[in-house]
């Protein structure tokens, strides 16, 4: 019978110690301490996570910043604000985060602790198990479910999303935001005329000009069929206006492959209003796209 602190290793009957066990864990176990002046160290650390290269066990039975500083620039505020409210509500901590190990690369580590009491601070004991290809998959998840397959581009759910956060932003800073529907002028005829396969073909290049033509931070998207959005953050109208009209002018240039002069769009314009609703926004600028049509196609509207 193995005895109290024993468990069953390699062999069948053979029994391991409770350090060996705890080196050969999928992950790391630790104890983590802080002092009333704020010094960090851990008193305990084991399991195989601790060979990861840059871990040095020794250094962080020292002083914990060996490793606190090396999480990503992004998660680091988050950690320690956690560790903070841990210790002060003594409530357990579930987090996450990326640590850089050598070079560029990093992995990422979910961390649970429990917080206790110890004559001198706070005492955790926790576990942390590497995560990254969960985060990874959950990425490519992600982006599978954001993503119009046939142009790339981000489909309305993720658009929607977005346009609430630049919304919410100008709402917070008064900064200015426009919105602009892109709709293709007889659409209809271009599959009627080439087929509907060259009409995908005729989307899917629409999308990355429009792309190419845009700023890094702003936000194109595919509405549905042949209606398009982009959400422009820190741009008011008399800057969106002529970056539509480039846009149309270009699109009305662009040689899709279905004779030069067949395709051109439509555009619609609205800044957005301090405090109105998502939907009233995209009723003007719609509104406004529907005010291009019928003036003929192949304009811009505000
Ligand atoms: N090839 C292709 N065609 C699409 C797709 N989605 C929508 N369409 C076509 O886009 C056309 C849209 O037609 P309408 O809404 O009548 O508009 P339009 O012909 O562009 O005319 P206006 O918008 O009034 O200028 C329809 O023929 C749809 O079949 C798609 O994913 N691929």
């Amino acid at each position: 019978m193995p005895h109290d602190n024993a468990m069953t290793g390699g062999g069948l009957n053979e029994p391991i110690g409770m350090h060996d066990f705890a080196e050969r864990l999928p992950g790391v176990i630790f104890q983590f301490h802080r002092d009333p002046t704020g010094h960090m160290h851990f008193p305990y650390l084991a399991g195989s996570g601790t060979s990861l290269p840059g871990i040095d066990r020794h250094a962080l039975s020292q002083d914990a910043r060996h490793m606190l500083d090396r999480l990503d620039a992004e998660d680091h505020p988050r950690v320690m604000a956690a560790i903070e409210r841990s210790a002060r509500w003594r409530i357990p901590i579930a987090t996450k985060f990326r640590i850089r190990l050598s070079g560029r690369r990093y992995r990422w580590v979910a961390l649970r602790a429990q917080p206790e009491d110890s004559a001198t601070g706070v005492l955790w004991h926790g576990l942390m198990i590497d995560i990254t290809e969960q985060m990874a998959e959950e990425a490519r998840l992600r982006k599978l479910s954001d993503t119009d397959d046939l142009t790339g581009l981000a489909n309305r759910r993720r658009l929607m999303s977005r346009l609430d956060e630049e919304i919410a932003r100008s709402n917070r800073h008064g900064s200015p935001l426009s919105l602009m529907l892109i709709d293709l002028d007889h659409f209809k005829r271009v599959n009627d005329t080439w087929g509907h396969l060259q009409g995908d073909q005729v989307l899917a290049e629409f999308a990355t000009l429009c792309h190419d033509l845009l700023r890094e931070e702003d936000v194109i998207g595919r509405l549905g069929g042949e209606e398009f959005a982009v959400v422009l953050p820190l741009t008011p109208l008399v800057a969106s206006g002529p970056l539509a009209e480039r846009l149309r002018s270009e699109i009305a240039e662009y040689d899709f492959g279905i004779s030069s002069g067949q395709l051109t769009a439509s555009i619609g314009l609205a800044e957005y209003r301090l405090g109105e609703p998502r939907d009233a926004l995209i009723e003007r600028a719609d509104r406004s796209l529907y005010a291009a049509k019928r003036q003929g196609r192949n304009r811009v509207v505000s």
